[in-house]
C-alpha cells in the first residue's frame, strides 16, 4: 500500500509520446514527448501558431489527440475526460466570464458543474477572491473589471474545484505590466501550495519567472527541453551586446565582427554579438574603428535560446 501510494506520488502528472494533432491536411502539432512532474511549473514556449494552445486542448479533454499517446493522471483522456476534468483547473487564452454576473456569482455558478453545494461553493468562492486580491469586488458586476482583474478572476474561477492541476493558456496576453506582475505573484503562490501548473506562453520573461521546466514549441514539434536557466547556458553565452548603427545596412558590419564573441546574429534593426564576457567584446568592437549608434549590454534570456534554435525572434 505504501508502495503503491508512492509510487503513485512519483508518477508523471502528465505524459505524453508522441502526440499528434492534425486539423485536416495540416499537422498542428508533430509528434510531441511531455511529462509534467507533480508540484512543477512547466511551460509551453513558442511563438504564435507553434501549437501550443492545440496541446493545451488535448490535455484539457476538449480535444482528441490526433495520434500519439496522452495519460493525465494516470487516465486517458478521451475515454476518462469527465474524471480528469474534475481534478483539472482550466484557465483559457479568452477570458470567458459571465460579464452580466457578479464578481461572486462567477465563481458560485461555475461551482455547480462541479456539484459542489451551495454553502461549501460561496465559502470556496469567498476564499478564492480573498487569495486573487478581488474581494473588495466581490458584489460588483464583472463588466466594468480592468483586464488583469478579470484574468484574476478566471484565474480563482479555474481553483473553485481545488484541482491538482491548473491549465494557463497565455496567462498575461495583453495586461499591461503591473497587471502581470500581479498574476505571476499569485501563479507563484499558487505553485508554492503544491499546485501543478501547465502554461503556455510567448513572453520569454513569463517564462523565465514561471517555469521550472518548460518546452520550447516551433512549427509542432519541441527544439528544446530544460529549465530557463539550463536553456540559457547550453544554447547561449552568457552576456549579449546589442549593437545599433542607425540606417546602415547592419550584413557588411557584421562581417566585421568576425573573431569577437562566439557568434553574431543579425536583425533587421540591430546585430546581437554574443559573448562570455559583454563590456569586452563592446571594447573589441570599438578597437576595429566601428561607431555604433547604441551598445547595450544584457545578460542572455529565453529569446536568445530561441533565436539561436530557430533563426527567428519569439514576438515579431
Ligand atoms: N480548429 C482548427 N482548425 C484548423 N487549424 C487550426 C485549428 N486550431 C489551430 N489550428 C492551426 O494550428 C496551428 C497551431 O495553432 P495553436 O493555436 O495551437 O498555436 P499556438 O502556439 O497556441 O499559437 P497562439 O498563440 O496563436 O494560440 C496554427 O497554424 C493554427 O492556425
Amino acid at each position: 500500500m505504501a508502495e503503491t501510494q508512492s509510487a503513485e506520488k512519483h508518477a508523471p502528472m502528465i505524459t505524453a509520446k508522441g502526440l499528434v494533432k492534425r486539423f485536416g491536411a495540416f499537422t498542428a502539432v508533430d509528434g510531441i514527448d511531455v511529462e509534467v512532474r507533480a508540484g512543477e511549473a512547466f511551460g509551453f514556449l513558442g511563438p504564435n501558431g507553434a501549437g501550443k494552445s492545440s496541446t493545451m486542448r488535448m490535455i484539457g479533454c476538449v480535444s482528441p489527440p490526433t495520434a500519439g499517446s496522452l495519460r493525465i493522471l494516470g487516465m486517458d483522456p478521451v475515454r476518462e475526460g469527465p474524471a480528469i476534468r474534475a481534478r483539472l483547473g482550466v484557465c483559457p487564452q479568452q477570458d470567458s466570464l459571465d460579464l452580466e454576473l457578479t464578481v461572486l456569482e462567477n465563481l458560485t455558478v461555475y461551482a455547480r458543474y462541479f456539484g459542489i453545494p451551495r454553502r461549501e461553493a460561496r465559502d470556496r468562492a469567498r476564499e478564492l477572491l480573498d487569495f486573487v486580491q478581488l474581494s473588495e469586488r466581490a458584489n460588483d458586476t464583472t463588466e466594468p473589471l480592468s483586464g488583469g482583474m478579470k484574468r484574476r478572476l478566471t484565474i480563482a474561477r479555474a481553483l473553485i474545484n481545488d484541482p491538482e492541476i491548473v491549465l494557463l493558456d497565455e496567462p498575461t496576453t495583453g495586461l499591461d505590466p503591473q497587471a502581470r506582475h500581479l498574476v505571476w505573484d499569485r501563479l507563484f503562490r499558487l505553485k508554492q501550495r503544491g499546485v501543478t501548473l501547465v502554461l503556455t506562453t510567448h513572453y520569454m520573461d513569463e517564462a523565465e519567472q514561471l517555469c521550472d521546466r518548460l518546452v520550447v514549441m516551433d512549427g509542432g514539434r519541441i527544439v528544446a527541453e530544460d529549465s530557463p536557466r539550463a536553456l540559457i547556458e547550453e544554447h547561449s553565452t552568457r552576456e549579449v551586446v546589442e549593437l545599433r548603427f542607425g540606417l546602415d545596412p547592419l550584413e557588411p558590419i557584421a562581417e566585421k565582427l568576425d573573431g569577437i564573441g562566439e557568434r553574431v546574429e543579425v536583425l533587421p534593426d540591430r546585430i546581437l554579438l554574443y559573448a562570455p564576457d559583454g563590456d569586452e567584446a563592446g571594447a573589441a568592437v570599438t578597437n576595429r574603428k566601428l561607431h555604433p549608434s547604441s551598445v547595450l549590454v544584457r545578460r542572455s534570456t529565453l529569446e536568445d535560446v530561441f533565436l539561436h534554435l530557430t533563426g527567428r525572434t519569439l514576438v515579431d
